[in-house]
Formats: C-alpha cells, structure tokens, sequence
C-alpha cells in the first residue's frame, strides 16, 4: 500500500490530514534542512528541526541527531513533547548529565506495505533508510479492533479517510465488543541495508461516539482506559501523552538509544 503522497499538502476532502497540516502551518524553511536532507529532491517537505533539550546540550556531548521521517505534523509535536519531558523526568537528578536529542524530520512519500503492523513497521523503515542514506527512525500507527480480530491495525489511516470517524462506529454496529487497542511501531534503522529494530508500545481502550477535537486522526473515538472516561481527544496532550501507545513506545526507543 503506498501513501497517497505527503500528508502535510494532502487533499481538503481528509479531515484528519487537513487538520494534521492546519497543526503545522507550511511554513518551513529550507534553512532547518540538513546537510543530509538538502541533497534530496526539492520536492520533498521539509518539516523543521526540532531541537530537544537543547538548554542540556552545551553542558555535555553535543545532541545526538534523530531524523524521523513523517508526514505527520502531530506525530511529530507529540514525539517531541515526549522527548522533552522524558528528559525533565528523567531518574537522574543532575539534568546538565542527562543526554539530549534533537529531532529532525523529513516528509517522503514511502511505500507503506500490506502485513502485520511490525511487517509494515519494517519495511516502512527499510525503505526510508535507502532513501536518506543514513539512520532514521518511521512510525507506524495501529488500532486494533477486537470485534474485527485486529483490523483496521496498520491500515486504520485508510479506514478513516473511508469512512470517517462515525463509520468506524458503524463498523462495530453488529458486535458487542467495542474493545480497541492503540498500537504504536517506531522502527529504528542504523543505515541501509540493516534490519530495523521495532519498538512497540499499546494503549488499550474502547471505541465510542466522537467526543472532543478533532485535530489529530481517530483520537475523538478512542476511549482509553486509563483516561478516566475520556477520549484521547477530550485529553490534554499532557495527559495523553502519560498513557498513550506513542509514549509507550517512544520510551522503548529513547531507553535504547540512550543505552
Ligand atoms: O495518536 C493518534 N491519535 C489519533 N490518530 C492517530 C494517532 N497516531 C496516528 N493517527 C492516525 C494518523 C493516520 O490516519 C493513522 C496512522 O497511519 P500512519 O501511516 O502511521 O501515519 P501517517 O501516514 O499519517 O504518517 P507517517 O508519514 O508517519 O506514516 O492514524
Ligand atoms: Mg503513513
């Protein structure tokens, strides 16, 4: 399955894409470009770069570079306000020794391919470490219906454009169970022709009428049960970002890289 080119410029039909790019206005400079990322085609998007916890970085080595190829504006702020709380809550008291990152990302338009969500997760990530010509970590976003025996899973981006957030109700219409689980997959490539490692956090929950805004994806729908009753929308992205399956896993990779 190949992505219907970058999200960040995609059609005003998606109300998910439409609000995703309406988070991050296009105005990117081609100065967050990297070295790296200046030599591919100039008709790729170029997100800017993020840096995170850069007041640490002088106190220590300087920031180990992540380029995070996405599309996905939202992904995007949520992976950096995770990485920047994780660094203010780290177990080490003395924040001056605690390793800093900083994000980079770049928007290419990667064959998303058909399998289990770690299969596409993979080979998500293959493909875009042939592209760059270096490191980079992708993510992919699941929700697994239990009803359905997992599906939409990795395929939920296309579900949702398809029939939109009441249609994924309608899908569990005939069902008594409404049990869902968010599944998040950050694939890490050290370079080309390298197997990706697979980081993977969930979030369990619950499929319910739309409640809140609906800025970002399948959150007004997705009931987690650790949100105290509300939908990933109705949180704020502090709480979310406690309990949910990008937090999960992003932790995974963080842990590693910082290893
Ligand atoms: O926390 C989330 N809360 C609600 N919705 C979410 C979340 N995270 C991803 N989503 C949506 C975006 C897309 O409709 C689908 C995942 O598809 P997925 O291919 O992983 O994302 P994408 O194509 O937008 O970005 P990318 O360029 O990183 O592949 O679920
Ligand atoms: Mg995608």
């Amino acid at each position: 399955m190949t992505t219907a080119g970058g999200s960040l410029a995609s059609s005003p039909h998606s109300p998910t894409e439409t609000s995703d790019s309406q988070a991050h206005p296009h105005s990117f400079s081609s100065s967050f470009a990297s070295d790296r990322t200046s030599q591919l085609p100039r008709s790729q998007t170029l997100l800017p770069t993020i840096p995170v916890a850069a007041e640490t970085a002088t106190m220590t080595t300087s920031p180990r570079t992540i380029l995070f190829v996405t599309g996905n504006a939202n992904k995007l702020k949520e992976v950096r306000a995770i990485l920047l709380s994780s660094t203010q809550h780290t177990e080490n008291a003395n924040p001056a020794a605690t390793p800093s990152f900083s994000v980079e990302s770049q928007d290419l338009d990667v064959p998303e391919v058909q399998g289990t969500t770690e299969e596409v997760a993979k080979a998500k990530c293959k493909a875009a470490a042939e592209i760059v010509g270096g490191p980079c970590i992708t993510e992919d976003t699941a929700l697994a219906f239990e009803a359905l025996g997992g599906l939409p899973g990795p395929y939920i981006k296309y579900f949702l454009k398809a029939v939109g957030l009441e249609g994924l109700n309608n899908m569990l219409a005939g069902f008594p169970s409404k049990r869902a689980t968010a599944i998040c997959t950050f694939a890490y490539s050290a370079g080309p022709g390298t197997e990706p490692l697979i980081f993977e956090g969930r979030t369990e929950g619950k499929i319910v009428q739309a409640r809140g805004p609906t800025h970002f994806g399948w959150d007004p729908v997705f009931e987690p049960d650790e949100g105290e009753g509300k939908t990933y929308a109705e949180m704020d992205g502090v709480a979310k970002n406690k309990i949910s399956h990008r937090y999960r896993a992003l932790d995974k990779l963080r842990k590693y890289l910082l290893e």
